[in-house]
């Protein structure tokens, strides 16, 4: 017999996630039966989507959502061996028990040298997340100028690198200046601390007084507002997500974008990862081959002990991760 543990949604969110609004608690799992396998999570992802999502998908009482990395302990299933590594969306806990339908075997061949910890960021879902917003949604062509914000995240630094693998100048805004240096050091073009500047309009004009083709947007609210402005004719708008108005309690109104939608008749599209599940195998291949060849870097934002759950999510909503944020166990 294995005790889990777990970390439960105590009370919904009420503005920005408290520690009193998470519980953890302890469960006895059942033997394993045949076709069933056990697994210990080795790295828990902590995402953005899990605030907004766990108001529409969650009950209070109910395991926190959420993807982790484990490594099989016990198996009745020949497809899951144990000592095979796993991406399973269990929620926050430490140890699960599946039939395997619901599991992905970590990318064969995965090299030692590469942790398995990037199958929860850069060759995991984000990196998909960052991949199809661009080659799919902005569908990016010769010339275009690329614009991303929360840039040094899991998502938006994989946008901005996969931009110049493919040969496009890219602006990035991220709030720090350690985050902005960072961007620089994987090779965007320009980058900008959105918090200091005394005008977003004017940063968003330094950095590429032309305007901007593709807009990769993690943020919403207000700087997308004033992005839209800075488009150029027929721009492509991936609405990748809203951090910027996942706590509020109040819901933010315009300025509204018709007047400039049809003026330089642009085209935004909000997309869910998951739309593209059939490309997601040869995509992972394609990401794995980029980071083996030094083409797209990696950084994570580790916390370390399952019991930090809870301070990891709210870290990183608070923007405390360069990288992907990551909880090792
Ligand atoms: N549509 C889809 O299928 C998916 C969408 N997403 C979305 O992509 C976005 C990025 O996710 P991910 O890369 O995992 O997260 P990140 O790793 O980028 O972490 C979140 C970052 O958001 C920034 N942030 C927080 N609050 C604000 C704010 N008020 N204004 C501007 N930036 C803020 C912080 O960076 P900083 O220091 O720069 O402020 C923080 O580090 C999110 O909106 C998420 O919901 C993610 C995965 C799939
Ligand atoms: C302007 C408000 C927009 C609200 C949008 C909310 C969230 C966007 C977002 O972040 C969506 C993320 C979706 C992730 C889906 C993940 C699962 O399909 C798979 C998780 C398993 C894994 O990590 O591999």
């Amino acid at each position: 017999m294995v005790n889990a543990k777990t970390w439960t949604l105590r009370k919904h969110f009420v503005g920005f996630p408290k520690c009193s609004d998470f519980e953890m608690k302890e469960e006895q799992l059942p033997e394993t039966k045949d076709g069933e396998v056990l697994f210990e999570a080795v790295f828990l992802s902590v995402d953005p989507y899990m605030r907004p999502y766990s108001a529409v998908h969650m009950k209070e009482g109910n395991v926190m959502i959420g993807a982790q990395v484990a490594r099989v302990v016990e198996s009745k299933n020949p497809s899951f061996p144990v000592g095979c590594y796993v991406v399973a969306s269990t929620g926050w806990r430490t140890h699960s028990i599946s039939d395997g339908k619901d599991l992905q075997l970590l990318l064969t061949d995965w090299p030692e040298s590469i942790p398995k910890s990037l199958g929860l960021g850069t060759i995991g879902m984000p990196g998909l997340t960052a991949y199809y917003g661009l080659m799919e949604v902005c569908q990016i062509k010769d010339g275009d100028i690329v614009l991303v914000n929360a840039a040094a995240g899991a998502v938006g630094s994989v946008v901005g690198q996969i931009a110049k693998i493919k040969g496009f100048k890219v602006v990035g805004s991220a709030g720090s200046d350690n985050k902005v240096a960072y961007l620089k050091q994987i090779g965007f073009d320009e980058a900008f601390n959105y918090k200091t500047v005394s005008s977003l309009e004017e940063a968003l004009k330094k950095c590429s007084p032309e305007g901007y083709d593709c807009y990769f947007d993690n943020v919403g609210g207000q700087f997308s507002s004033v992005a839209l402005e800075q488009m150029r004719r027929f721009g492509r708008i991936a609405v990748c997500g809203g951090i910027s108005l996942y706590n509020d309690t109040t819901k933010q109104t315009g300025p509204y974008v018709q007047t400039v939608m049809v003026f330089k008749q642009l085209r935004m599209e909000g997309f869910i990862v998951g739309r593209w599940k059939h490309k997601d195998e040869e995509t992972l291949k394609q990401l794995m081959a980029w980071v083996k060849e030094g083409k797209l870097k990696y950084e994570e934002h580790i916390t370390k002990g399952f019991e930090n759950m809870p301070a990891a999510f709210m870290g990183m909503l608070k923007g405390e991760n360069t990288g992907k944020a990551i909880v090792a166990v």
